[in-house]
């Protein structure tokens, strides 16, 4: 239960085009991080899915019932679909037991089943020795738990999620995020994880949907959004993309292709669709760049920066025939490596962006 089907969705505020056209098909079970930049519209579609705001256009289906579309707007109540704020939004009179039990109470569930179901989600979520305790009296990861065990006894088939890590420390972070895969995979409800922390959009998720302005830029999987993103917004936006103009792409038919990038030969990934053309744009990381070996005909470059990393350093060097283009890669130890030093770099993997005339 819980696949949302989300179809040509338009939100303004005044003038403000906050969501434009944005359609979504999550399947029931997934687990879907929403991941942007501040302000390209996150909240607002989690609100508008959560009922809090009116579509201007568009559908939202969920199982199939129209909850948002033409004169039909269900309130938030009626719409089964369980909220995890940023600041929890427990009731700060109520104790631990009293902030899970209460929305089950309204739902008209009986004294000694509503008991029974808060004790065994508190116990999932290691609260039960808290019972008793006010909200005050709790870290901001206990809070966290809180507002989970509302959802995991509220059985909601849909839970949102937003920005729920962003006021916590680096630590209780990387505790809850391992809490958050194991409450999807314990409650099967399909998760909206709106976050701005890429790490955690790739690392919980299903598929990420990436936006920009207002509009869906990508909706894959993780990998596909690192490894073949399919716009400049996207390879820029994911793990330090860097992009690049190379000359003569030549496709072959294995989905590899050729180009020359600053005069050099070089080897890249594309679509199978790709054409040849005399100018592409392609993308890379810092981890797709390394110091040629001596048999490479890598690319003259020149160390302007060295950072150290601990397991590595990170160099930013740059190339002899472009000096104001910076590129950024990782060396490895023994670190024999200078600022000011005259290096020969190596492009060992990168993706051809789809050429945009054609997209
Ligand atoms: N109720 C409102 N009235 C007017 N403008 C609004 C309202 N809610 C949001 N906006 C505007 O809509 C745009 C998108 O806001 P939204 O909160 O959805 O973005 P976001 O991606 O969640 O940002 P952040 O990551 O900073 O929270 C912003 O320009 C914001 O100022």
């Amino acid at each position: 239960m819980g696949a949302i089907e989300i179809t040509g969705i338009h939100k303004s505020f005044g003038k403000t085009e906050v969501l434009r056209d944005i359609s979504l098909s999550i399947k029931s079970g997934e687990f879907v991080a929403v991941l942007g930049p501040s302000g390209c519209g996150k909240t607002t579609l989690l609100r508008t899915l959560a009922g809090f705001e009116k579509l201007d256009k568009g559908e939202i289906h969920v199982d199939g019932r129209c909850l948002s579309g033409r004169d039909i707007h269900l309130s938030p109540e009626e719409r089964g679909i369980g909220v995890v704020f940023q600041n929890y939004a427990l009731w700060p009179h109520m104790s631990v037991e009293q902030n899970v039990s209460y929305s089950l109470k309204v739902k008209g569930m009986s004294r000694t089943e509503r008991t029974q179901r808060t004790k065994d989600v508190l116990e999932l979520v290691g609260l039960d020795r808290l019972a008793n305790r006010r909200p005050a009296d709790l870290s901001g990861g206990q809070r966290q738990r809180v507002a989970l065990a509302r959802c995991l006894a509220m059985q909601a088939g849909v839970v949102l999620l937003d920005e729920p890590l962003a006021n916590l420390d680096v630590h209780l972070r990387a505790t809850l995020e391992e809490e958050f895969s194991r409450f999807h995979q314990r409650s099967g409800a399909t998760m909206f994880y709106i976050t701005h922390d890429q790490s955690e959009a790739l690392a919980l998720a299903d598929r990420v949907a990436v936006m920009d302005k207002g509009r869906i830029a990508q909706f894959a999987t993780p990998s596909k959004l690192y490894l073949e993103p399919s716009n400049e917004m996207v390879a820029g936006f994911i793990g330090e993309g860097k992009l690049m103009d190379v000359s003569n792409l030549t496709p072959s038919d294995d989905g590899m292709a050729h180009a020359n990038l600053f005069g050099k030969p070089i080897r890249l990934r594309c679509a199978s669709s790709a054409s040849a053309r005399s100018q592409a744009r392609i993308s890379f990381h810092p981890s797709d760049l390394s110091l040629a070996t001596a048999k490479e005909e890598g690319i003259p470059a020149t160390v302007k920066r060295l950072t150290y990393r601990g397991d590595h350093l990170r160099a930013e060097v740059a190339p002899v025939p472009a000096p104001d283009v910076s590129l950024t890669l990782n060396v490895a130890p023994p670190f024999s490596i200078e600022q000011g030093q005259h290096v020969s770099i190596a492009l060992n993997d990168g993706w051809v962006l789809p050429d945009p005339q054609f997209a």
